[in-house]
């Protein structure tokens, strides 16, 4: 691991060896969840056999603070099912008031959103990303094992009534599932400011199968979208993976994630820590290297920032997922996607 000395560490920000500056976190605080997704956890969420917890305020916070420091400005809080966590918007007040960071968005199933979503606003959450795999209640049931769509159609009303100006939406892809029901989709957005992102189907550890199955390219979907004439919009830097498109008679925009497309690591600005401490390189193709005993005090913090910068240098510049690779990722549960 290339070592940095911690006196050079305090104006040091997160550039790999490929030149690509972290300005983005994704941070798991739980694996819990209580859905049962086909392609995420189709057994439900099953503790592992390992006793340590997830990191709890303090050590959030912490964390937060030394990615803030290094030039971090969005972190986005997933899961599991991020929003079950008791102190979540704990979690969200404190991280929303660390200095540098601009952007506190969340991933969510939307279970509990109808209920919560207001204090979700209050604590500090600026932008929010909903999944919703269908828009027949049926549909929904059968892919994510909960027959709660309507509960999560209204969430999406409440944000919207709570003064969220957009909300994303992400639906995975799936061939003999939910892939008739594009045009349905885009009648949706019509009059909504919804970001509705398709997202291809990523292979884990626990599917085979059912990745050859239901697999289908984002492309045929993009090529259709510039026929009937949605314009490819330009990035930011904080922005996730998806290509976005927009068109005049659309108060809704559409994103798509196509992690199988050429190049689509040479815009990777974004970097993971686990629900217990890891940090993890890339969503998929690594074990993850231990953050946790630098996060007991204040006092760790350069000394964390260099385990950061250093761990960085070791970045792949891309995923294997074309060789099927898909690392050790079990499910994408396990690091919030
Ligand atoms: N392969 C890959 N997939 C990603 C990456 N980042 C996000 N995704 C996938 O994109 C989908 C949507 O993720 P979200 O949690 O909504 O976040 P996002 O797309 O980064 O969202 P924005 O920050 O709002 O643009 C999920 O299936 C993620 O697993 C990435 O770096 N690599
Ligand atoms: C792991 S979930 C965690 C947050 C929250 N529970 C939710 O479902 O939004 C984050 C995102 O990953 C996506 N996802 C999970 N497994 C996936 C897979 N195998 N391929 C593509 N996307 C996946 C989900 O659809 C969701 O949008
Ligand atoms: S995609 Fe989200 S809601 Fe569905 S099982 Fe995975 S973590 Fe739970
Ligand atoms: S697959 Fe890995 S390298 Fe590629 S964009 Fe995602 S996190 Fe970055």
């Amino acid at each position: 691991m290339h070592q940095i000395p911690i006196k050079n560490v305090a104006g040091a920000r997160l550039i790999d060896p490929f030149r690509r500056e972290y300005y983005y976190l994704r941070l798991s605080i739980t694996d819990v969840c209580n859905f049962r997704c086909t392609y995420c956890l189709p057994q439900g969420y099953r503790p592992d056999s390992g006793r340590e917890k997830f990191l709890n305020l303090n050590e959030i916070r912490l964390l937060a603070k030394a990615f803030a420091a290094m030039g971090t400005q969005k972190i986005r809080l997933t899961g599991g099912e991020p929003t079950l966590r008791k102190d979540f918007l704990a979690i969200a007040e404190n991280i929303a008031q660390i200095e540098g960071i601009k952007q506190l968005a969340l991933t969510t199933n939307g279970y509990r959103m109808e209920k919560d979503v207001a204090a979700w606003k209050q604590a500090g959450i600026s932008s929010i990303n909903v999944s919703v795999d269908s828009l027949d209640p049926g549909m929904f049931h059968s892919i994510t094992g909960e027959n709660k769509f309507h509960e999560v159609m209204r969430g999406i009303d409440k944000a919207f009534a709570c003064g969220y100006q957009k909300i994303k939406v992400n639906s995975v892809l799936m061939k003999h599932l939910n892939a008739q029901e594009f045009s349905r989709f885009l009648a949706w957005i019509k009059d909504k400011p919804i970001q509705m992102r398709f997202i291809e189907l990523m292979q884990t550890g626990e599917m085979d199968e059912f990745f050859r199955n239901q697999h289908i390219s984002g492309q045929v979907l993009a090529r259709q979208l510039l026929e009937d004439g949605w314009q490819l919009q330009e990035k930011g830097h904080t922005d996730g993976p998806a290509k976005v498109f927009r068109h005049p008679d659309y108060l809704g925009e559409i994103g798509l994630i196509m992690p199988y497309e050429k190049n689509f690591c040479a815009s990777c600005n974004r970097l993971r820590v686990s629900a217990k401490g890891k940090l993890h390189l890339c969503l998929f193709g690594e074990e993850g290297i231990e953050l946790r005993d630098m996060l007991q005090s204040e006092q760790q913090q350069l000394a964390l920032q260099a385990r950061l910068f250093s761990a960085l240098q070791g970045k792949r510049e891309h995923h294997f997922l074309h060789e099927g690779d898909s690392g050790i990722r079990r499910n994408l549960a396990t690091i919030g996607g």
